[in-house]
Parts: C-alpha cells; sequence; structure tokens
C-alpha cells in the first residue's frame, strides 16, 4: 500500500525497496522516500515529471500534497497516466521538523560535488542524500525517452520561512540553455502561482539540478508558509493540487492568464561573508517587500553594508542566519516578461 508507504517513511518504519500495483499502473520504491510510478498506458499529455517534498524538512504542506496525491493514485480516484518520481527530500529532518539536520540540502545538488569537503559539512548525512537524490532521478529520466516535443519536468515543492506579498510563487533556476517551455506559465497562473522569479546565476537547488543537466521545465515552487503539519491552509492549494492530479494523468491541466503573475528577476544575490551579519530591517518583513534607492538592506563585517542602487529591489528568502558563504537573500527587479 503506498499510502502507507508515505506514513512509514515518516515514522522511519519503511523498507528501503518495495514494488505492487496501483490502479492503471505499477509502483517501486527506488530507494528510502523515492517512489517511481510507471503506468500502463500514457496519456495524451504525459511527460516524465520529477514531484518533490520535505527537501527542508520543517516544509509541510507539500508532504501534505503529496499525501494526498499518493491517495488519489492509490485509491483509484486518479489513473496513473504518466511516469512519476515521487520524492521525500530530507528523511532526518522531516521526522525533527527541522529545515534541515547539518547542512542545506538545497545547495548540494551539484554533480561530483555533492561530496564536497570545501563546506565543512561535518556529516556526510545530506551530501550523502543529495547524490541518492541525482542518481535516483538521473535513472528516472533515462528510463522513460521523451515523446516528440514534449520537455521533462520537475516540480520542487516549498514553503517560505516568512510570510510574502505573493504567498505562491515559483523560483526559476538559471539556465544557458533553452527557455522554460511557455505552456508552463498559464498553468503555473491556473494553479494560484501569484509571482514567478528568474535566477541570474547558478544555484544548485534540486530544481536546478534538473533544468540544467536534464533540460527539465524545472521550479522550485513556494506554497504559502512554514506551518507544522495540520495547520496548512490546504484549501489555497486546490489549484496545485489539480495540477498534480492532471500530471499525474497524463491529462491536460487547466490554463489561466500568465499576465495574472509578475514576474522578476534576481539582481542580487546577497551572501553572508562573515559571523557578523545582520538584517537591517526586521523578522516581519515580508518577501517581495520593497526598498528604496539609497536603503542600507544588510551590514556585514567583510562585505560591509548592501545598499540599494538607482532603482528600487525587493527583497526574498531574508534570512541572517544562514551558514556563512550561503545567500542571505536575493534582491529583484520587476520584469515584463516571463522569458529567461
Ligand atoms: O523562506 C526562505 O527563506 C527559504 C524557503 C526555501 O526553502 N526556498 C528555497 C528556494 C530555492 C531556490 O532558490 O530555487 C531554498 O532556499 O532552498
Ligand atoms: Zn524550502
Amino acid at each position: 500500500m503506498i499510502a502507507d508507504w508515505l506514513d512509514l517513511t515518516l515514522e522511519g518504519h519503511a523498507s528501503a525497496r518495495g514494488m505492487g500495483r496501483i490502479p492503471g499502473g505499477r509502483y517501486e520504491i527506488v530507494a528510502p522516500g523515492v517512489l517511481e510510478i510507471t503506468p500502463d498506458v500514457t496519456g495524451p499529455k504525459a511527460r516524465p515529471c520529477v514531484i518533490s517534498a520535505g527537501i527542508h524538512g520543517n516544509e509541510t504542506a507539500p508532504i501534505e500534497l503529496l499525501g494526498e496525491l499518493i491517495a488519489g493514485l492509490e485509491s483509484g480516484h486518479l489513473i496513473v497516466g504518466a511516469p512519476l518520481l515521487l520524492i521525500l527530500g530530507n528523511l532526518p529532518a522531516i521526522r525533527s521538523g527541522e529545515r534541515f539536520i547539518t547542512t542545506n540540502l538545497n545547495r548540494l545538488f551539484k554533480r561530483a560535488e555533492a561530496s564536497v569537503t570545501g563546506n565543512d559539512c561535518p556529516s556526510d548525512d545530506e551530501p550523502a542524500r543529495a547524490r541518492q537524490l541525482m542518481a535516483a532521478v538521473d535513472t528516472f529520466y533515462a528510463r522513460f525517452p521523451l515523446a516528440e516535443g514534449t520537455r521533462r519536468l520537475h516540480y520542487d515543492m516549498h514553503t517560505a520561512i516568512r510570510d510574502s506579498l505573493y504567498p505562491r510563487f515559483a523560483v526559476v533556476p538559471f539556465s544557458d540553455g533553452d527557455a522554460i517551455s511557455a505552456s508552463q506559465w498559464p498553468i503555473l497562473s491556473a494553479a494560484g502561482i501569484q509571482a514567478v522569479l528568474h535566477q541570474h546565476q547558478h544555484s544548485w537547488t534540486f530544481s536546478h539540478y534538473s533544468r540544467h543537466y536534464h533540460d527539465a521545465d524545472a521550479f522550485t515552487l513556494e506554497l504559502g508558509q512554514v506551518r507544522p503539519f495540520g495547520a496548512n491552509d490546504m484549501a489555497a492549494l486546490a489549484p496545485m493540487k489539480a495540477l498534480l492530479a492532471a500530471l499525474a494523468t497524463g491529462t491536460a491541466p487547466a490554463e489561466a492568464d500568465p499576465e495574472a503573475i509578475d514576474y522578476f528577476t534576481v539582481e542580487v544575490e546577497l551572501m553572508r561573508q562573515s559571523a557578523d551579519f545582520t538584517l537591517c530591517f526586521s523578522e516581519d518583513v515580508a518577501n517581495f517587500t520593497a526598498f528604496a534607492p539609497g536603503s542600507v538592506v544588510a551590514e556585514d563585517a567583510a562585505a560591509g553594508p548592501c545598499i540599494i542602487g538607482d532603482t528600487p529591489l525587493r527583497v526574498v528568502f531574508p534570512n541572517a542566519k544562514v551558514e556563512i558563504g550561503a545567500r542571505a537573500a536575493l534582491l529583484l527587479a520587476e520584469s515584463s516578461t516571463p522569458t529567461d
């Protein structure tokens, strides 16, 4: 029973391997917390989809969404019609309700460097998990060749630490390859995504991995704010749930006006460079808050002040407590188009 797989995985009792049937297809547990589902017959809009949650252990709404998807597939309410790789990311962190145990898993998705010795990580837990997940994604995408004119897909679902002027938004990882398929914007709009920000440089996140190495349409999706299990506003995520159902059944997702989304590009990736680092605004400043030219947004003993230049910029993911050398905030400019 794959619904049990989710519970047992979260409780730490799941077997590492196992396989069986669900209505319309079969499943295989290919690694702890990694479930591959293969349809008997692919639907008209099928594309190989990686859907991941819990890369940060305290971000529970995406795990609830994944659970609802699996329950629908197992009960036959949804008939699987596309190859799926469903992933629960950082299992020890999910069990302890922490963002991570030793180091941020979502910065380690870089080939041949996940065992990085240079990141001062005292344990191999998260680097080992990154290697395992990269291998699972590689195997999955290799197993299912693409139909003519289709792209691979990866939605890596998260929730944000802070409140946000746009509660649901997508991060588009940087790529020097093909642009994201234009068809994604109306689909994300219908799924309730309100803003999109395009990264301007490599970031070695999980979604970046699928885009950079596999040319997938790949996104980090921020779906509300961090809450404990049971305290999430799942009603606000009903359109996202419907999108996941369409992907899983290989049917056409709903579409809405892509101009309902506001688009941004990253201008500055603010890094914490010293132990003596502070953000010059309060904890309750929401994601996407704009700072006027001349505003000092951070002070760093090594790098000096970070001052907004000639145009206003919006702040996203501000976090003064990140490891030294890690990203402490993104500063965004408004953009008129969704292309990257
Ligand atoms: O709210 C925050 O400060 C962090 C929320 C979060 O985990 N965001 C992802 C974004 C990944 C990306 O840039 O694509 C992260 O920081 O890993
Ligand atoms: Zn996250």
